[in-house]
């Protein structure tokens, strides 16, 4: 039996394409259910702040195509105090809110985790981070986005790279995961891809990017060259990496820090569709009783996955495509 009548959502740690689109589907999903839906804003904030309105259908209009989140988003250090998951869950308890829905990464989740230990009602994480280092889903909502919008701004310097017959060096976001590094950088043919995953790059053994710098240059005659770094792969940053290597080859190396663009703009249609259907199946999931799940999406089917489980592991990049880079694309 359904006994949730007032369900809440927000979305928390960075902001992914397609979160919007989750929230609409949330909404509209529980409407048509009866269930009132509460937008907590700026992520675990309004908890605190008690900062929240009740999402109506017309909030949810014409959001499907934007970036960003209508709920705005945050990191929370509140919630890190010892006292603050309880502070959270009491909010919770005083609106009477059966069921919080946390769309965000996995810092969100063990944020949700620790709410859940003072949380009478039942909790469930819909996956938005442009990283995708969520384990439990193939595909984080915003991932995609995020791969389009690295790689239009490869393709772009590829051109001015090859005009001015330079190595570029193209530093894309991904905190501790070299999956949009890894992505982007196969789909732009980058000449070499350094993420995390690939091992560790030490001011002192430059080595493993030079050689295949110097082959290219000597065999194959390249008149332009693209490595994508992900981001903290080396000690002060990728500038510093081009300098290390312009000293080193006598080349002049020129560095690109992507950012934040990363994060915006519309989503693609790949993210509307995944934030749509993670979103509406969270509640109806959340109405059969889920509890301290994740709503993910394996080989297409949607599916829930212990919340606990999903930041155990480093989710792994494709193993056959960095194979393959390593072996053969590098050269
Ligand atoms: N161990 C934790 N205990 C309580 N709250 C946490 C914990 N880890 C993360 N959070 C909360 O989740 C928020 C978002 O986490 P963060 O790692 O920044 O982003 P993401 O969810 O995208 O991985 C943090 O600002 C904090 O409020
Ligand atoms: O916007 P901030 O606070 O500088 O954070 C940057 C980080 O956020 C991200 O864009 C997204 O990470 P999360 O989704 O885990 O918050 C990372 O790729 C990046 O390292």
């Amino acid at each position: 039996m359904n006994r949730i009548k007032r369900l809440a959502v927000l979305t928390s740690g960075g902001d992914a394409p397609g979160m919007n689109a989750a929230i609409r589907a949330i909404q509209l999903t529980a409407a048509a259910c009866n269930v009132e839906v509460i937008g907590f804003k700026h992520g675990y904030n309004g908890l605190f702040e008690q900062e929240y309105k009740t999402l109506l259908g017309h909030h949810v209009q014409n959001i499907i195509q934007r970036g960003g989140t209508i709920l705005k988003s945050a990191r929370c250090p509140a919630l890190q105090t010892p006292d603050g998951p309880a502070q959270a869950a009491a909010t919770l308890h005083q609106l009477d809110i059966d069921a919080l829905i946390v769309i965000g990464g996995d810092g969100s989740f063990r944020g949700a985790l620790e709410i859940a230990k003072h949380y009478q009602g039942q909790i469930i994480g819909v996956p938005g981070t442009i990283d995708n280092d969520v384990d439990g889903t193939d595909n984080t909502i915003g991932y995609a986005t995020a791969i389009d919008t690295a790689l239009d701004a490869i393709d772009k310097i590829r051109d001015t790279a090859d005009a001015f017959e330079r190595i570029f060096l193209v530093e894309l976001m991904g905190r501790h995961s070299g999956y949009i590094t890894l992505s982007a950088g196969i789909a732009a043919g980058a000449e070499q891809i350094i993420c995390p995953e690939f091992g560790s790059l030490s001011p002192d053994d430059l080595r493993s990017v030079i050689t295949p710098i110097q082959h290219a240059q000597l065999l194959l005659g390249k008149s332009s060259y693209i490595i994508v770094v992900a981001e903290n792969s080396y000690p002060g940053g990728t500038t510093a990496l081009a300098e290390a290597l312009s000293h080193a080859i006598g080349i002049e190396c020129r560095a690109c820090i992507l950012g934040h663009i990363q994060r915006g703009g519309s989503p693609v249609g790949a993210d509307r569709i995944l934030g749509t259907k993670l979103g509406a199946f969270a509640v109806e999931q959340l109405l059969q009783g889920a509890h301290l799940q994740m709503a993910g999406e394996i080989n297409g089917e949607a599916v829930l996955y212990p919340l606990s489980k999903t930041g155990e592991r480093q989710k792994a990049i494709d193993p056959f495509l960095v194979r393959w880079q390593q072996q053969v694309g590098s050269y």
